[in-house]
């Protein structure tokens, strides 16, 4: 039986976390944590870190400090079992441009270790409207196809966690809209999501939390509405209001100003 404990246990926990490139430190003590059933979103400006943090996640990068335990597994000691429990969306770039989308999958498959009988594969692109498709080649797809591909790929063992880079951009909204279904379709299986996002229209519609991380620290973390609550109010954010109704955007840029990053 679980204990209360047990349940409460998040399933990514990161814990002040440094990146260092070299003399230039790109994530300064990064700390949050993402539970079961719960997407979180990490927004930023550009440059602001989000994708050195995913990257000491995912065990690509060594941290200058800090520690990072997937599914209770802490990444540096047993990278194995936690790298087990989560699942990366690749680019559908990484594919093998020779193969057929069916063959990707049981590859995939193969490599993870999951038994993915004919009526399986058949079943999982069905989820993600794609039967028809199952004799072409990844480069044969849009955009929209491939991402939702990808996050069947990514998801194929059953990871407790999902990192999802950038997921929809360059999406059209139908498409996009299909992937924050299938976000929120894991979501409600009990898994656990992380994706980074630079639509504040996708972080209301679809985190749960968020975390607002701006030169390599995290400024806030709330729920979208919570932000939007506690920050209504603050100068910065009324000077930057359009059309009257404070929204997540104005939160953020508020937060994080109004200054282009290079
Ligand atoms: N391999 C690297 N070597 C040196 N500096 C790097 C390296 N990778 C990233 N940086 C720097 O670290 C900082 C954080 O980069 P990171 O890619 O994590 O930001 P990001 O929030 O994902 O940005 P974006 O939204 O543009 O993708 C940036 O200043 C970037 O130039």
């Amino acid at each position: 039986m679980i204990n209360q404990q047990q349940a409460a246990a998040p399933v990514l926990a990161v814990s002040q976390l440094n990146v260092q490139y070299g003399a230039f430190q790109a994530v300064k003590d990064v700390s949050f944590e993402v539970h079961a059933g719960e997407i979180f979103g990490l927004l930023g400006p550009n440059g602001a870190g989000k994708t050195s943090t995913l990257s000491a996640i995912e065990g690509l990068l060594h941290p200058a400090s800090g520690s990072i335990t997937v599914a209770g597994f802490d990444i540096r000691e047993q990278p194995l079992h936690a790298r087990a429990n989560m699942g990366v969306q690749l680019q559908a770039t990484s594919f093998q441009p020779e193969l057929t989308i069916s063959e990707i999958i049981r590859l995939f498959a193969s490599i993870y270790g999951v038994n993915l009988k004919d009526a399986a594969v058949k079943q999982k692109l069905a989820e993600i409207n794609l039967e028809e498709a199952s004799g072409k080649k990844i480069s044969q797809l849009s955009g929209g196809q491939q991402q939702r591909v990808s996050l069947v790929i990514s998801t194929i063992h059953n990871p407790q966690l999902v990192l999802l880079d950038e997921p929809t951009t360059g999406l059209d909204p139908q498409s996009r809209r299909q992937l924050w279904e299938r976000m929120e379709h894991f979501r409600n299986n009990g898994h656990a999501v992380l994706l980074t996002t630079h639509s504040m229209e996708e972080a209301e519609a679809v985190c749960d939390r968020i975390a607002i991380i701006d030169h390599g620290r995290i400024i806030a973390i709330d729920t979208p509405e919570a932000l939007i609550a506690q920050h209504r109010d603050d100068p910065a954010v009324l000077s930057v209001v359009r059309k009257g109704k404070v929204t997540l955007e104005d939160v953020f840029i508020g937060l994080t100003g109004t200054a282009v990053r290079s």
